[in-house]
């Protein structure tokens, strides 16, 4: 399979290569150069298939020319090996229509995990065949940070430098990441928020001097491996409740839609999707973009759901490149112009390629309500991130013989003082976390803004001899 950028003129990439690229050279962002499609005899053939084998038919062909199935079969069996439940995604039924697929198994408790473990894999496996050493620079609202650094502390070849808005993430969260002391770790906090942390990632990847010091990669989303094997899951759950025969919708918790996207790639591939639900919190820009056209960068407010406090959407991007029929040259110029004026009007015509999607903006109101009815209705604590996704999905006009997923993004415990808010009940933390909350931290707070963020980097990267 080949990879080529949403801007048009970054030389195309194998596999191995773009999951040890990040960011395109030309600012884009890659995707395979076209979807590969299932049958739905192909399908119907995964009914059945645990969760491992599931991943190796949907990643084979993103994989093909840099792994063979059975290397992929390794890597996915050592990665999900990790995880607390024997279904690693299990689903659970909340009413008639309403469905939760529990991403957060693994070992940080949120569905970061399900790309990061097999990432981190990936990222062994190619530097095994290689000279390289790898400095990877990353922004999280907190998930994607504590998952990247479970899986990859202790590793010879790669450097991570992670940031996070400082005070804007939950205490668990801070402490996943803060408590796990490795050489080539580096915690970093900074005075802004999500969105800052971001543009300083993507902004280093286009600075002339770290690139000729450094061999710069990728741990969020950028990274199309993380996408890949977000797509599993679909098709995995819509399986379970009886794709291809039935349609399936799913209602996605969105911050930098990665997640969702990854939905959109299933739908590409073949499978049935009824439609896909973006539900944000009231950093509403992907809402204000699918229902108007609108997409203009609002200022960042913080939320009971830190993890979607983010108003300029990676992987939307992505979305945008099919939407405009795949010209890199034309995306290129749309981007240079919101990069400027922080704002895009998308046109009827590329809303009329995205008709899988509606989108919800959940108010706090909205999303406490519908943490406590999973709580009354059935039993089921859940996170923020969660119920807004389902909060979503209850609003939809959706037919009841429809089944509605809700991804459950995050354990409650992760922010187990917004769910006592919102529920009045406390959740534990799993006890496979064990001492979480008293082990020592270690992050530096970076003061000033990119200059500073390279300074650091520049100062503890490591570099190959
Ligand atoms: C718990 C949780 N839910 C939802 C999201 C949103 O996912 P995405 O950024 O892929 O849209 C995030 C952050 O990415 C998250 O950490
Ligand atoms: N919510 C995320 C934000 C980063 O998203 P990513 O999917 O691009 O890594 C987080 O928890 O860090």
């Amino acid at each position: 399979m080949e990879y080529v950028s949403t801007r048009g003129s970054a030389p195309t990439l194998s596999f191995e290569d773009v999951t040890l690229a990040g960011l395109a050279s030309d600012g884009g962002l890659y995707v395979p150069r076209e979807w590969p499609r299932l049958t739905q005899d192909e399908i119907a053939d995964l009914a059945g298939l645990g969760y491992v084998e599931t991943c190796v038919r949907i990643c084979a062909p993103f994989v093909k020319g840099s792994l063979t199935g059975d290397e992929l079969r390794v890597l996915a069996t050592e990665a999900y090996g990790s995880f607390a439940h024997a279904a690693t995604v299990p689903v659970v039924q909340l009413d008639a229509q309403h469905w939760l697929m529990e991403l957060f198994h693994g070992p940080t408790l949120a569905f970061k995990d399900v790309a990061l473990q097999l990432l981190g894999r990936l990222f062994e496996t190619f530097l095994a065949n290689s000279e390289r050493q790898l400095t990877i620079i990353g922004a999280t609202s907190g998930d994607t940070g504590s998952a990247a650094i479970h899986a990859l502390a202790g590793l010879e070849r790669v450097d991570v430098f992670m940031m996070h808005p400082k005070g804007r993430i939950s205490d668990v969260q801070r402490r996943q990441m803060t408590t796990m002391i490795a050489p080539n770790i580096h915690n970093l906090a900074i005075e802004g928020s999500f969105d800052d942390a971001q543009a300083h990632v993507k902004r280093m990847f286009g600075d002339p001097a770290m690139n000729r010091r450094f061999d710069l990669s990728a741990v969020n989303s950028i990274n199309w491996a993380r996408l890949m094997a977000q797509v599993v899951y679909y098709f995995y759950t819509a399986v379970r409740l009886g794709a291809p025969e039935r349609k399936v919708a799913f209602s996605v918790p969105t911050g930098n839609f990665g997640d969702v996207f990854a939905g959109y790639v299933a739908a590409q591939m073949g499978l049935p999707i009824e439609r896909l639900i973006v539900a944000t919190n009231v950093n509403d820009i992907l809402h204000r973009a699918l229902s108007s056209g609108d997409y203009s960068v609002g200022t960042v407010t913080a939320t009971a759901a830190p993890s979607m406090d983010i108003q300029v959407s990676s992987n939307f991007e992505r979305l945008l490149f099919d939407m405009c029929g795949r010209d890199g040259p034309g995306l290129a110029a749309m981007m240079a112009g919101f990069e400027k004026e922080k704002r895009l009007s998308i046109s009827d015509n590329m809303q009329a390629a995205a008709t899988l999607f509606t989108s919800a903006r959940i108010d706090p109101d909205e999303m406490s309500l519908a943490l406590r009815w999973a709580q009354a209705e059935a039993g089921e604590l859940i996170d923020p991130h969660t119920a807004i996704g389902l909060a979503a999905a209850r609003q939809s006009d959706l037919p009841p013989h429809v089944p509605i997923v809700t991804l459950a993004t995050a354990h409650p415990s992760k922010f187990r003082d917004a769910v006592e808010r919102a529920s009045g009940a406390r959740p534990r933390l799993p006890n496979r976390l064990g001492g979480l909350m008293d082990r020592e931290e270690r992050c530096e707070t970076i003061h000033g803004g990119y200059e500073a963020f390279a300074d650091y980097v520049s100062a503890h990267a490591r570099v190959r001899a």
